[in-house]
């Protein structure tokens, strides 16, 4: 863990700032402006401060949901269609309020997680940037499932972060910040201003259900932070019904939670397999523990599971199940699955000893147990 700084708002170049549900489409019956003309005006004066702002919204399915008679809100091809029907009305909500152009990106975790395409991602993000356009992000759930989805927008806006090299990521809710237990079940919480190592302990604070309309809770806002802040992102919890909230982050005030970042970053690659890539299998192996220098040959897998092609990222466990590391492997499960077991008739230990390592070193994230 690197050395933590404590920064402020003036030291910002680059900043996103995540908007929920609640502040855009409150009652679910379309878009209100009600919430908005605050943060509007945030985005405004930290452009005009030469901060690159991106803008991370949800709204789209509370904005789509007053379209639909009854709806059966577990039917997910229900909830995707509100998605598609509210997602221009949140789009054109926030246009409105400015007079420089904005641009909607779409994505998924499949794009994020997919090297090729998340470098495609981040030049447009940089072109847009470059052209003073404000990119307004958002999950494309119209065309999502449940294993491409990042599924809360509270993860997606700290994985636009890393992607657009922010240096800051604000992340709007409908609560003061991180208290020490839920505010809206123990009159006694009491708010934490900031946060230097987000521990089991800190995550075991949050509890209780997402606002009405959303979908994060605080968890999510948390597991936001962490891989915002090992991406060297300064991170905050604010209060996004709150005006005074804005004028204060920009000013360089702390309304809120504030989350440290690494003073040492993990570097970009690193940082992508750690919290971005896809695991596509599951390598379970005896030793304790992995090195980034670690090579692992066949003779050490207990285990394989699930199917990927060579390439893809796979998830190194032990026996005890704690995830030690994530890497790209060197060969598909298919094959792996072939030569560690004694398959009659071929000798397998004439072809482990005619293989490469299994996993490449210099595609690997070790895994610090949490
Ligand atoms: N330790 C905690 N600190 C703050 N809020 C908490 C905590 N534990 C649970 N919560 C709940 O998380 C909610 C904020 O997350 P969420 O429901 O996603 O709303 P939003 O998207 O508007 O932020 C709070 O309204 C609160 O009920
Ligand atoms: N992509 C979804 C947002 C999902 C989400 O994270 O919502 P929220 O918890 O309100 O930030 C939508 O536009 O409705």
């Amino acid at each position: 863990m690197g050395k933590i700084k404590t920064v402020s708002l003036h030291n910002t170049k680059r900043l996103v700032i995540k908007v929920g549900s609640a502040l855009i489409a409150p009652r679910e019956d379309g878009c209100k402006t009600r919430y908005l003309l605050d943060i509007a005006q945030f985005i405004v004066h930290a452009r005009s401060q030469g901060i690159d702002v991106l803008l991370v919204s949800s709204g789209s399915v509370a904005a789509g949901a007053h379209h639909f008679k009854n709806p059966d809100r577990n039917n997910i091809a229900i909830k995707k269609a509100m998605a598609a029907a509210g997602q221009m009305d949140m789009m054109s909500t926030w246009d409105r309020f400015f007079d420089f152009p904005s641009a909607q990106l779409l994505m998924t975790h499949a794009d994020l997680r997919d090297k090729e395409r998340y470098n495609s991602i981040r030049l447009t993000l940089f072109s847009l940037l470059d052209e003073g356009i404000l990119p307004i992000i958002n999950e494309n759930d119209a065309v999502t499932t449940d294993d491409l989805r990042v599924g809360d927008n509270d993860n997606l806006s700290a994985m636009v972060a890393a992607a657009a090299d922010a240096d800051t990521l604000v992340i709007c809710s409908d609560v003061d910040g991180l208290f020490d237990k839920n505010p809206n079940t123990h009159n006694d919480a009491k708010l934490i201003k900031e946060v230097n190592s987000i521990t089991p302990e800190i995550y075991a604070m949050t509890s209780g259900p997402v606002s009405g309309v959303g979908t994060g809770g605080m968890k999510t806002k948390l597991e936001a932070a962490e891989k915002a802040t090992s991406h060297g992102i300064m991170t905050y919890i604010i209060n996004g019904f709150d005006e005074t909230t804005f004028s204060a982050l920009l000013q360089g005030d702390n309304p809120g939670t504030l989350f440290t970042p690494f003073d040492k970053p993990m570097e970009e690659s690193q940082h992508w397999m750690t919290h971005t890539a896809a695991e596509y299998g599951e390598l379970v192996v005896e030793s304790e523990r992995i090195d980034k220098t670690d090579e692992l040959n066949c003779k050490e897998i207990l285990s394989i599971q699930g199917e990927f092609s060579a390439g893809e990222t796979v998830l190194i466990k032990n026996t005890k199940g704690q995830r030690l590391a994530k890497a790209s492997s060197n060969y598909s499960s298919c094959l792996l699955h072939f030569v560690t077991q004694n398959t009659e008739g071929v000798n397998t230990s004439q072809m482990q000893r005619s293989m490469g390592p299994i996993i490449s070193n210099n595609d690997i994230a070790v895994l610090e147990k949490k």
